[in-house]
């Protein structure tokens, strides 16, 4: 099944925009884990686009252990069925416990939903949500409406604009 999403408008993501909310949702986790101290046991990064901030949170709060689940759900802006490609270590992860599981953004929650299937007590955590996916997602930082397509700075290059007043 494929849907058509009416995007009306467009949210720019900037790297260090994108730096900024990966840093502060990492320091909403920070403590908040069942380990000793509130710590986590690992993350797992939602491929692709949770790479990126999944990076960032493993710094921040010194996760070494970090594995990928990729999920193809989208062929640019159309939609179709949630996939999984590839899963995480079966040992590292048991029923999730411990694990926080990071994604760049939650939209409709059809990703997130599959793999919370999988691992029903990791913790789950976006960058960017919208209100359709918020449901599926245990922490995020910024939420923008449903008919937002959010650009990240993976998928943008600078280019030359034309000037407002043409030149005569
Ligand atoms: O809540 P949903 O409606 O399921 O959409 C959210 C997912 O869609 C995007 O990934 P995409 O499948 O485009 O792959 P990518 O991360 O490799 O770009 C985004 O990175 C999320 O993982
Ligand atoms: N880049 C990007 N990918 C998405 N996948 C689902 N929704 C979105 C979005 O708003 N932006
Ligand atoms: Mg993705």
């Amino acid at each position: 099944m494929t849907d058509r999403l009416p995007h009306e408008k467009g949210f720019h993501v900037s790297w260090d925009q994108m730096h900024r909310d990966s840093r502060a949702l990492a320091w909403r986790l920070d403590g908040k884990g069942p380990g000793e101290g509130g710590t986590w046991r690992a993350i797992v990064a939602v491929t692709r686009g949770g790479m990126a901030p999944a990076m960032i949170v493993a710094r921040e709060l010194d996760i070494r252990i970090v594995d990928t689940i990729s999920v193809k759900s989208y062929n640019h802006q159309e939609r179709s069925e949630a996939v999984v490609l590839k899963s995480p270590d079966r040992e590292l992860m048991g029923d999730g416990e411990g694990v926080l599981i990071i994604d760049d953004l939650v939209d409709t929650g059809k990703t997130l939903e599959l793999v919370r299937k999988l691992y029903p007590k990791a913790h789950f955590a976006t960058v960017y949500a919208k209100p359709a996916g918020r449901e599926q997602v245990d922490t995020f930082i910024t939420e923008v409406s449903q008919d937002t397509w959010i650009f990240f700075p993976w998928d943008m290059a600078l280019q030359y604009v034309e000037p407002f007043r043409g030149s005569s």
